[in-house]
């Protein structure tokens, strides 16, 4: 198996939601937001360029997190759900998956200091 990834930056403001009394992340608050999406590919199915995908396709998302995410606010742009890093990484997998069919994770980064990583169980094949 082959993995790339790709780093992503964009800032944003949020408010976390059910969170005890007096935590400050519920008050609104924001991050120099990362991203970083893996892809992987078996060695046999390479494109013929040797690339599990061209770094370069991936300029697409880099507009779209530009276009939906940058400057904006989490809350607004993710319907309700609580955008921790945790539902950030998810949704932007959901989001993305049919897109890219080799996306095997999502990374998101609030601070230095902390990741999530989101790599869903492989689907299983017609061979189980
Ligand atoms: N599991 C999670 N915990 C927290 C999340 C999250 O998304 N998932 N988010 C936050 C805040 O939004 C924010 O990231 C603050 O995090 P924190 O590590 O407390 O940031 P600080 O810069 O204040 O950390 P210091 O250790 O004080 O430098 C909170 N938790
Ligand atoms: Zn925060």
């Amino acid at each position: 198996m082959l993995t790339i990834t790709k780093e992503f930056h964009f800032s944003s403001s949020h408010v976390l939601d059910r969170l005890p009394e007096g935590h400050p992340c519920a008050r609104m608050h924001g991050h120099n937001y990362v991203v970083v999406l893996e892809l992987s590919a078996p060695r046999a199915e390479l494109n013929h360029a040797g690339f599990v995908r061209d770094y370069r396709e991936l300029d697409v998302f880099k507009k779209w997190l530009d276009d939906t995410l940058d400057h904006r606010h989490l809350n607004e742009v993710m319907d309700g759900v609580s955008p921790s890093a945790e539902n950030l990484a998810v949704w932007i997998h959901d989001l993305w998956r049919e897109q890219l069919p080799e996306l095997t994770a999502v990374r998101v980064s609030e601070t230095p200091k902390t990741w999530v990583v989101y790599r869903p169980a492989p689907l299983r094949g017609p061979a189980g």
